[in-house]
């Protein structure tokens, strides 16, 4: 989602895209308004594990595609962006279900970064939010070719731009500029919230010199992004032709994503009316996604048993 307009307005809704963990009460406390909040929006977007039966249900005689975000739901968040590490088990559970479905993981990461933590062939992936986007080929399925990269005409600027941030940040302790190929990331996490809106206007001011790129925001994080029209919802839609799909195929795609970028994808299921979004957040946020998660682990659980659903109906013997 592109944001523009002040400074103060744009430091909140970092704020507000990353909120801390909400504490659930105990039996013996009053029930706050965090409750009564979080109670109406689990009934708009239920649990994916309390729904299993009634996804799988509708999955039934459908062909599933798993498309996953990699930071925060296949990873947990960490202060630091270069130890977002997958761990072997949700490794070992992507690796199982890309067995039986067509799997892509679709990042704001360049491609490169994604596939170096998740180091699984056999799979799609789509960095730089989709604008860099690989699979396997067809003579050899660990081998990967470019499929589609419509920024590349940006590569100087992208580059430019990262020394010009890096620079102009160098001051401000805890900032950092993640070169993600395509588009490019500045941190906050590690920034005292007092710099937060001078390092938010370092980082809008670029736009003056360069007007061809625009801003996004992620979870304690400003991003500059090409301003062509792609996204991780199109890069959804790109992959899903790719495959052969059309929109009246039976189909189920399924997207897994905690981030505001994710709600492209989303809303592009939900316009399709075809497959579903599932939000990875433990906090009630505005989506378009149809059911939700709460963290990394839930999404782990939530694709064990996808594979063990899929092992049943094909009669295959599941691992436990
Ligand atoms: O699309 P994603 O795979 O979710 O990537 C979005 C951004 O994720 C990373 O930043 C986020 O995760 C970091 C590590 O947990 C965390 O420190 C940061 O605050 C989060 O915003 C990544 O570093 C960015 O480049 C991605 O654009």
């Amino acid at each position: 989602m592109e944001v523009a307009g002040k400074i103060e307005t744009l430091v909140d809704s970092l704020r507000d895209l990353s909120p801390t963990r909400v504490r659930s009460s105990s039996f013996d406390e009053p029930v706050s308004e965090n409750d009564v909040q979080r109670c109406s929006w689990m009934t708009l977007h239920p649990s994916a594990l309390d729904k299993f039966d009634k996804i799988m249900s509708d999955a039934e005689d459908k062909q599933i595609i798993m498309f996953l975000d990699y930071d925060g739901t296949l990873s947990p968040i960490t202060e630091d962006h270069d130890n977002a590490y997958i761990t072997n088990e949700m490794r070992e559970v992507v690796k199982e279900v890309a067995l039986y479905f067509k799997t892509a993981i679709i990042s704001g990461r360049s491609t490169n970064k994604v596939q170096s933590f998740v180091k699984l062939t056999g799979i799609y992936y789509a960095g730089s939010h989709g604008m860099d986007i690989k699979g396997p080929t067809k003579i050899d399925q660990s081998d990967q070719e470019v499929m589609f990269q419509p920024a590349i005409d940006y590569l100087p600027m992208i580059d430019e731009v990262v020394g010009i941030l890096k620079e102009k940040t160098r001051s401000i302790p805890g900032a950092t500029v993640e070169h993600n190929k395509f588009c490019l990331t500045v941190h906050f996490r590690r920034v005292n919230e007092k710099r937060w809106p001078a390092l938010a206007e370092q980082v809008k001011s670029v736009l003056t010199d360069y007007p061809k790129l625009r801003l996004t925001e992620g979870r304690k994080v400003l991003e500059l992004r090409p301003s062509i029209k792609w996204d991780k919802g199109k890069a959804l839609e790109f992959l899903l032709h790719s495959f052969g799909i059309t929109e009246s195929d039976d189909v189920l795609p399924v997207y897994i994503g905690d981030d505001r970028t994710d709600e492209d994808a989303f809303k592009v299921l939900r316009e399709r009316g075809q497959g579903f979004g599932i939000i990875v957040s433990e906090t009630p946020k505005e989506t378009n996604a149809s059911y939700s998660l709460q963290d990394p682990s839930q999404v782990r659980e939530f694709i064990k048993r996808l594979v063990k659903w899929k092992k049943q109906t094909l009669g295959e013997q599941s691992d436990e």
